[in-house]
């Protein structure tokens, strides 16, 4: 019998004549042939090698589209193969990842291959790009950007589970590897711009270091948890996945300090939204419907950003006395300048509207000194869902700033501390000025004792201002200790 190895020249010669034969009337076709019939063969020869070929392709592009939109499953996956491609490809590429300018993240390079395993069946992830013809005619400033793809191929008796479960285990996995990537963002529409920029959000605000009740604080933050976790309940119930807080106060008790607070406990993006800046409801529309899931969106001193007190204002002014008159012609001046002809009646819209149609977690956070000039049709739940006032600082939150600034859990100036803290209205701000070291030379005691001075000084004018004639009464709001009251 003759021994298969031995005959292998004589195979080879077999399949090498074929494959000449067949080359050579593809060329013959492809010259002669009418271009219907060409195109007709082109059609069924395809259509032959797929029913032949027993494997699947699934294809994942950078980019979408004729526009060039960035595709997100494309980098999901690979942030997903950074995992794998590192372990089996032989060429890789480093490249800075797009969230974080800190880290590396490994890639395949172009026309590189990689196997997955996932429940014992293995699967083929290929990189490449697209050949773009070069367009001679044409300048441009901006080139093209290079269209990379990821090619997925499996046999296709797997086809169902692959499709199914193991594309969604690398959206999973390939998510929760640029959430480890991510660095946090801090968008901004300033200087009338109707688009947001941004730069990388790193405050180091967070609860524990925030001066308030314990109890409030510890409130707050399961409140914010629960919403995370609620996904399903928000589902079930027919409501959007979003909740609105409104936090007031007056100046300097941390309401942006807990934004900041907020976004570090959840790991979301702050979009920072200036009002005055919007030209009209339908540039906020566009705005807001850009922003991203897991997101605060945060409109600071909302009663100066609008005139939130409407119709209701202007229904009184028409009826009018003198005073009336003047305040609504100022109003209305200092909107022309600003510019910006947002309404009231817009942003509710948007917040129960079209607000509701965009999918992801989403917390929006207005701010204000003056909770009692806002329009109840704002702050009424559904819309503001949580409200939280930020007051004076006591005791509690005094012990928290001397841990924070000093590193103090106890000293014997605390005592009176104590009993003068919760006799006078001073903000946390001021207290944490007081506590902060002025010099080198400035120990903890020193700067406990310039808050102690701070505070009698805050006393006296409590008191004068109770007893004092009326027109100091009118000046009520300056709890800061170094500020002389005017009179
Ligand atoms: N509750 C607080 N806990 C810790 N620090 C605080 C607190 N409140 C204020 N501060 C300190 O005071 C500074 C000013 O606070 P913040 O800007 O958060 O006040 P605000 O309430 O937003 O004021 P405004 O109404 O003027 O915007 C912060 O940088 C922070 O250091
Ligand atoms: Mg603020």
């Amino acid at each position: 019998m003759m021994n298969p190895v031995m005959n292998m020249p004589g195979t080879w010669g077999t399949i090498g004549s074929t494959l000449l034969t067949v080359i050579f009337f593809w060329d013959m076709l492809r010259r002669y042939c009418p271009p219907e019939l060409r195109r007709y063969l082109e059609k069924w020869s395809i259509r032959v090698s797929q029913f032949l070929n027993p494997y699947v392709q699934i294809s994942i592009h950078e980019y979408l589209g004729s526009h060039l939109r960035p595709h997100e499953a494309y980098s999901i996956v690979e942030a997903y193969l950074s995992l794998n491609s590192s372990k089996h490809a032989k060429r890789l590429k480093a490249e800075m990842t797009r969230d974080n300018d800190s880290k590396l993240m490994l890639s395949m390079d172009e026309y590189e291959k990689t196997t997955d395993e996932f429940h014992g069946v293995r699967v083929k992830w290929i990189s490449g790009k697209v050949a773009t013809p070069p367009r001679p005619m044409s300048f441009s400033y901006f080139p093209e950007p290079e269209k990379r793809y990821y090619k997925l191929k499996f046999h296709k008796q797997y086809k169902e589970m692959i499709t199914e479960t193991y594309l969604e285990h690398v959206i999973k996995k390939g998510k929760e590897i640029q959430a480890r990537n991510r660095q946090r963002k801090l968008y901004t529409n300033g200087h009338s711009k109707s688009y947001w920029s941004h730069i990388v959000f790193e405050h180091p605000a967070r609860f524990e270091t925030l001066a308030m009740e314990e109890e409030k604080k510890e409130e707050i933050v399961e409140d914010l948890l629960t919403f995370t976790k609620s996904k399903d309940f928000y589902a079930r119930i027919g409501k959007a996945w979003k909740r609105g807080y409104l936090l007031y106060g007056p100046p300097g008790t941390g309401k942006s300090t807990m934004i900041a607070a907020m976004a570090n406990l959840l790991d979301y993006d702050v979009y920072d939204l200036e009002l005055t800046s919007v030209k009209d409801n339908t540039e906020l529309r566009k705005l807001l419907t850009e922003t991203t899931s897991k997101s605060i969106i945060v409109i600071e001193d909302i009663d100066c950003s609008l005139d939130l007190t409407g119709q209701r204002t202007k229904r009184k002014e028409k009826s009018g006395t003198e005073s009336g008159k003047k305040e609504s012609s100022r109003k209305e001046k200092e909107k022309e300048e600003s510019g910006s002809k947002v309404t009231l009646s817009g942003l509710l819209n948007f917040i129960d509207g079209l607000w509701s149609a965009c999918a992801g977690e989403r917390l929006i956070v207005f701010t204000t000194n003056y909770v009692d000039k806002l329009d109840p049709a704002l702050t009424r739940r559904g819309r503001m869902d949580k409200h939280i006032e930020l007051s004076y600082c006591k005791y509690e939150g005094f012990k928290v700033l001397a841990k924070n600034y000093l590193e103090l859990e106890a000293h014997p100036l605390f005592q009176s501390v104590q009993e003068l803290i919760e006799e006078v209205d001073i903000t946390p701000a001021d207290v944490a000025e007081n506590l902060m070291p002025k010099s080198a030379k400035e120990g903890p005691e020193k700067c406990l004792l310039n808050l102690i001075h701070a505070l009698e000084e805050a006393k006296s004018r409590q008191i004068m201002k109770c007893t004092g004639p009326k027109d100091i009464e009118a000046n009520h709001d300056t709890a800061a200790p170094q500020e002389t009251p005017e009179i």
